[in-house]
């Protein structure tokens, strides 16, 4: 594997000359100056990057007061919410569809649980004349209506997924499908770090630029890296995006936050790495939910973008390794959180990142007053209102 024992590409034989054409052309575009000018200015001109860095003051001052007496850390954010599309999801999508025009494929597939990753798709599908499909479990369909809609006003077409729990494994199960059927002419989007090598690698380094703008904004804002590094995570690729260029910085503390959904002590939950074991699925080796038998186990969370029985074969590695921490957060926490944010900062957050600032709360109060989380925004809640107002029971 390319994480330890992590990673590899469990992969049909069918599909292994894509995937090393894939890897080949990767290699090539990451040696091509023109690739990384044209990824940067898509960056620049079309999604809106840097995304800012803010001081959160009113939720850092709301933690401060039930902290104990000197403690409670600075909380700040790295707004991806306000990326195009309203999500981290574009600068993976931006730097995929560049590779899918270099090996000249003429049709985009992809699968999304969120839809998030779908309407970051379906949006450079349009934008570069690309046919796109997307698959998206049925249960998803239902929770994320608005980015269903607007994946069909984008000229995406929207296929639901019906076998398992009809959520993001069962998209990713049918997404592969077509792939084998289609090698010849199909370009896969990979939405999350996951999936047969290169994609976890590639995947990561597109969302890798949250973290360079962040450590560079760091430097100007105040000097100095930040403490603690926090981001929820599905498959991982927003987390491994603001945490690796600064892996290399020791001081840097990170936390993974994972969905608790109903609680760990049950299976209703999505933690692979903190309720799984090590295991194959969607071509890479890393931490799953199984039975006894192997059979991968269906998760539950609240949010659709965390409800995936996987996990990025690098944070498997990175858990292993201990050089960052992993924590899970409930579906109730998580609403808790997304309530706080709304009220005291006035940005409503996906219940995706609620999961990180669930955890950022916890956190803060253990530590002192001039210490700085930094946690990662990467989704915008407009597309969860709906499914917050029927848990809340209000209207
Ligand atoms: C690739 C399937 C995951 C999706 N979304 C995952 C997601 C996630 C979790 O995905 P990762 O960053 O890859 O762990 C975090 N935040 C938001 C706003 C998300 O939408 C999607 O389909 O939109």
């Amino acid at each position: 594997g390319h994480f330890g024992q992590f990673g590899g590409r469990y992969v049909a034989e069918t599909l292994m000359p894509l995937v090393l054409d894939l890897e080949r052309e990767y290699r090539a575009a990451q040696a091509d100056p023109a690739f990384h000018a044209e990824f940067d200015d898509l960056l620049a001109n079309y999604v809106g990057r840097p995304s800012p860095l803010y001081y959160a003051e009113s939720l850092t001052e709301a933690l401060r007061q039930d902290a104990p007496e000197g403690k409670g850390a600075q909380v700040w954010f790295k707004r991806d919410e306000l990326n195009h599309t309203g999500a981290h999801k574009i600068n993976n999508c931006v730097g995929q569809i560049l590779l899918a025009r270099r090996m000249g494929k003429t049709r985009i597939i992809a699968e999304t649980g969120a839809g998030q990753h779908g309407v970051a798709t379906a949006t450079v599908c349009a934008r570069f004349g690309l046919p796109c499909t997307v698959y998206m479990g049925a249960t998803d369909v239902a929770r994320q209506q608005p980015n269903v809609f607007r994946m069909k006003l984008l000229g995406a077409e929207v296929i639901p997924v019906t076998s398992g729990r009809a959520t993001l494994k069962d998209a990713m199960n049918e997404g592969l499908r077509d792939w084998v059927a289609n090698v010849h002419d199909t370009f896969y989007i990979i939405g999350t770090a996951a999936g047969p090598h290169p994609y976890p690698e590639l995947v990561r380094d597109f969302q890798s630029v949250i973290g360079k703008e962040a450590k560079a904004q760091m430097q100007d804002r105040i000097g100095r890296l930040p403490d603690l590094l926090v981001a929820a995570i599905g498959g991982g690729s927003n987390a491994l995006g603001l945490f690796h260029p600064f892996l290399d910085d020791p001081d840097v503390k990170m936390l993974g936050v994972e969905a608790a959904g109903h609680g760990l002590d049950g299976s209703e939950h999505a933690a692979s790495l903190l309720g799984g074991a090590p295991g194959v699925l969607h071509g890479n080796k890393t931490y799953l939910l199984q039975d006894a038998d192997g059979q991968i186990t269906e998760g539950h969370s609240i949010s659709a973008g965390l409800d995936y029985p996987g996990i990025g074969p690098e944070h498997a590695w990175l858990k292993d390794s201990g050089r960052v921490d992993y924590t899970a957060v409930t579906d109730k926490q998580a609403l808790d959180a997304f309530q706080l944010l709304c009220r005291t900062e006035g940005i409503i957050p996906a219940l995706e990142p609620s999961h990180a600032i669930a955890a950022v709360a916890d956190r803060a109060r253990e530590m002192d007053r001039d210490a700085i989380i930094l946690a990662n925004l990467c989704g915008r809640g407009d597309k969860d209102i709906f499914t917050v107002a029927d848990a809340l029971g209000v209207e």
